[in-house]
């Protein structure tokens, strides 16, 4: 057991896979929670100071699953071999124990093999790093190993929450201080804490970065020096961590990108959930923005298809450029259509590329390179031949038709058709490849061809008919004879020739001189010809890793001409428009629809409702316009206000848009909000939540942002939800001068219009036929003049009492407003009830038990039973009221 707790001792926090023969043992600590996480057996091996040693394990061929299982449920596993034969051990002495050591740490953020990984989804580990001086203070490096990409990125406090946002890494390294410093800061999200990975404070130092870095990455390709101190202590500590992952073996990132957050459009965590960019709000693929839109046939260009819905550009000569590319695929489908069957037959070259650095490559990872390749040179024959071609499809044809297509032409001609998993098992050199091989392998047929021969003679020799020549592990070659001829072979003259081995219930086992000899020939042969093909694999894997550099930019090729494609293809399909992109404050959507909500309205045989919308302005008139959206629920306000933020998405990430037409001058930030109702809030109250989003906005929001809320103010008392709504829109309008939609109940707003020049009343049209509504779903000029919360509430099924009850309440609520209320109907309801009162009711004097009671009333959180008993508890507090 020594050697187990001096390996445990140096990886602490980690599960140890201890191998013993055939399996993976866990001990102890770890066997327990092992057992529980895997569900399989706990058992108990000998005792450590007078305890039974708990252990559990799993054997080798099914160990990858249950990792798998394990870092899902977010342990950490260190993976411990043995590092040299049983065998040789002995050698040493017979109670030598054999040398183990640890040979790979396996952590969410370090994972290369296909098993583990989400295909069509990047696999980050980032690294944060906070230096207190200097002019930055914070920076952010991450990198996916199975890809090798990498980057590093300085960032405000500001900025900091929104780019994990966007990259969620599956793990994030930082020092214990730089926690505290951003707790303390209220900058560490609660969401970090089940990624966050401490890492010890010298790992995390900009000074000891230098060499680090300078031995990680080619000084042609990248400066360690020109990055600040943050940037090169984030870079440095990811790059020990990762080195320190792989044992010793080189994980092939790439230069680093320094990615600076200003280029792209700033999407803080909460647009991006509440917009469904990636994946919904429970969580789900299905039903968010990027599963509407991802027609990719590659993962890789899936996966970069998903980095560029998260990371729309800001810089409209960029987006511009990708519009071009995706526009000549549209118009062009029979190229389209080509270049997609073409991409289909490439496999995921970067991460093939990636487990043959790490040594974790099999022969199918050596294919998978030499198909890419292949498929490159197909794809570059498609667009070589077209005349004209955008800058960005130029560009990538020039990269595609550099492929190396001797390295291609050598994998086809060394890799046979069906390739087994594991190289160590050989037998995946093509036949006719190596004139030593087929050599070596024509001996070990030809023995077999000695075998049966040798087995005739011996039959006429001893004229036993029956007598056959087997093979099994522990013999080797053997003659086999039935039992009742046993007899014969041990009596001379036989017994000279054959060496009786074995007696069983009806026959009986022999080996000889010459069938001893045979098997030596044949395990060499075996042997030689594996060792050929492991040299085969290790001279292809050299070749392949020599052009390292050159097949990473070739997988960028083909990941960015599937997704070009792929949004080419969206467009066409769904006849999507080409939007103008510029430098304007201009948003003006012509016949705009939901992306994912039109999917799903079509599905159910219906027709999407398509929706102008213009917020353009302009810095003379002092910004952008507000459109305040009034209408009834279920009226499709929401779908509305984001389909417009999902369109100025797709626009900047270089996809054409579902609308007719669309101007958009670049957005530099995206926010949008939903209201209480909607739940995202966790910890906090709703409305604490909405308010500090409801901050963040109107502190963050510039004049090229674009502002999306829906419902704000709806989580608290009518009265102060209206006035936070009323100064959120002035501010907006006044200050910040961004162009916004902003949805609301709250009908007073609108007059809102008669005083700030650039808010416009827009509503959500329908129609009323016999006591129900319609909705039309039409967005039009003017505000809504009710809710239709009644109808809605009794679409949803409220009893008629309660609905009855609640109209006469509205009519009288109504002709108050309207100043027509008789004066004793006014006494009876009014003061109890006072929901749309243009001014606060005067504060009662000493405590009001309606008041009281009415504050304590949460509607969004109550049942419809509750409801009503809350109503009818009202009325009871104001009848006990008027007895008393
Ligand atoms: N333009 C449209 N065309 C067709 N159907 C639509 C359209 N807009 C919305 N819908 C349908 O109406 C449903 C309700 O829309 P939405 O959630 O946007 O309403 P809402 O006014 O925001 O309601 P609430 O105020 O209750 O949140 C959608 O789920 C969709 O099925």
């Amino acid at each position: 057991m020594a050697q187990y707790f001096e390996i445990k001792a140096v990886n602490p926090g980690y599960l140890l896979f201890y191998r013993m023969g055939d399996f993976y043992e866990l001990f102890f600590e770890d066997a327990e929670i092992a057992s529980a996480a895997l569900g399989i057996v706990l058992t108990k091996r000998g005792k450590h100071l007078g305890e039974d040693i708990q252990m559990c394990g799993v054997p080798i061929h099914a160990a990858n699953d249950y990792l798998n299982k394990l870092i899902k449920l977010g342990h950490r596993v260190a993976i411990c071999e043995q590092m040299e034969d049983p065998a040789e051990a002995k050698k040493r002495g017979s109670k030598s124990v054999v040398r183990r050591d640890v040979v790979r740490l396996v952590t969410p953020g370090t994972l290369t093999e296909d098993d583990h990984l989400d295909a069509r989804s990047a696999n980050y580990l980032a690294a944060l790093a906070m230096v207190r001086h200097g002019d930055t203070d914070f920076a952010l490096a991450w990198a996916d190993i199975s890809t090798g990409e990498t980057f590093v990125s300085d960032l405000s406090a500001d900025a900091l929450q929104d780019e994990m946002a966007r990259i969620a890494p599956a793990e994030l390294l930082l020092t214990d201080a730089a926690r505290a410093a951003l707790t303390e800061r209220h900058l560490f999200a609660p969401a970090w804490s089940g990624i966050a990975t401490a890492i010890p404070a010298a790992l995390a130092d900009s000074e000891a970065a230098m060499p680090v870095l300078r031995a990680a990455f080619p000084a042609d390709r990248f400066d360690p020096s020109a990055l600040s101190r943050a940037g090169r202590a984030a870079l440095g500590a990811l790059v020990t961590y990762v080195g320190e992952s792989q044992k010793g073996r080189t994980a092939p990132l790439r230069a680093p990108l320094s990615n600076a957050a200003e280029t792209v459009m700033a999407i803080d965590a909460a647009t991006r959930s509440s917009l469904e960019i990636l994946q919904t709000q429970r969580g789900q693929a299905k039903g968010s923005l990027r599963h509407a839109i991802d027609l990719t046939v590659t993962a890789p260009g899936a996966r970069l298809l998903a980095g560029r819905l998260a990371a729309p550009l800001r810089r409209a000569d960029l987006v511009n450029e990708r519009l071009d590319a995706v526009g000549r695929l549209v118009d062009d489908t029979l190229l389209r259509t080509r270049l997609r069957q073409d991409l289909k037959t490439a496999p995921d070259l970067a991460r093939a590329l990636s487990r043959l650095a790490l040594e974790r490559g099999g022969p199918r990872d050596l294919m998978a390179i030499g198909k890419a390749v292949s498929a490159a040179l197909d794809l570059a024959a498609h667009l070589k031949g077209q005349p004209d071609l955008p800058r960005v499809l130029a560009g990538l044809a020039d990269i595609l038709d550099a492929a190396p297509r001797p390295l291609a032409s050598e994998l086809a001609l060394a890799l046979d058709d069906e390739l087994p998993l594991l190289t160590r098992d050989g037998g995946f050199v093509r036949p006719a490849y190596d004139g030593t091989l087929d050599e070596e392998r024509s001996l070990g047929r030809e023995t077999r061809a000695v075998v049966a021969a040798l087995q005739a003679r011996l039959m006429d020799e001893t004229d036993v008919r029956s007598l056959k020549i087997k093979h099994n592990g522990v013999l080797g070659f053997f003659v086999e004879v039935p039992a009742a001829h046993g007899q014969k072979l041990l009596e001379a003259p036989w017994r000279e020739a054959f060496i009786h081995r074995q007696t069983l219930a009806n026959a009986m086992r022999f080996t000889t001189t010459e069938l001893a000899e045979l098997e030596g020939r044949i395990a060499r042969a075996q042997d030689a010809a594996l060792e050929i093909e492991l040299d085969i694999f290790a001279r292809l894997r050299d070749a392949v890793l020599d052009l390292t550099a050159q097949l990473q930019g070739l997988a960028d090729a083909l990941a960015e001409l599937d997704v070009t494609a792929a949004l080419a293809e969206v467009s066409a399909q769904r006849g999507y428009c080409r939007p103008i992109v510029d430098d304007s404050l201009a948003f003006a959507i012509s016949g705009g629809r939901h992306p994912v909500v039109e999917l799903m309205v079509k599905a159910e045989g219906q027709s999407f409702v398509a929706n102008d919308a213009d917020l353009s302005g302009s810095e003379e008139i002092g910004g952008g316009s507000l459109w305040l959206v009034t209408g009834p629920n279920m009226g499709g306000k929401s779908t509305f206000l984001r389909q417009n933020a999902l369109i100025a998405i797709l626009a900047q990430m270089g996809c054409y848009v579902p609308a007719d037409s669309a101007h958009i001058g670049v957005v530099d930030r995206l926010f949008s909000r939903v209201g209480a109702s909607d739940d995202i809030a966790h910890g906090r109250s709703t409305f604490m939540v909405e308010m500090v989003e409801t901050a963040a906005i109107l502190n963050r929001a510039t004049r090229r942002s674009l502002v999306v809320l829906d419902e704000i103010g709806r989580g608290t008392a009518t009265f102060d939800g209206l006035s936070i709504a009323w100064a959120a829109v002035e501010a907006l309008h006044e200050t910040t001068g961004c162009r916004a939609l902003f949805a609301t109940h709250f009908h007073e707003l609108t007059s809102l219009a008669k005083t700030l020049s650039r808010v416009a009343n827009v509503t959500m049209k329908v129609r009323e036929w016999e006591g129900e509504v319609v909705f039309l779903h039409e967005v039009g000029p003017g505000a809504a003049d009710r809710s239709y919360g009644i109808q809605v509430a009794r679409l949803a099924g409220l009893p008629e009492p309660v609905i009855a009850r609640a109209r006469q309440v509205l009519d009288v609520l109504e002709q108050r407003s309207a100043g027509t209320a008789s004066s004793s109907q006014k006494a009876s309801v009014l003061d109890d009830l006072p929901l749309f009162a243009h001014q606060p009711a005067p504060a009662p004097k000493g405590k009001d038990p309606i008041h009281e009671a009415l504050d304590a009333v949460r509607p969004d959180e109550m049942t419809p039973l509750q409801a009503i008993e809350a109503l009818y508890q009202l009325k009871k507090i104001r009848d006990d009221a008027r007895r008393s």
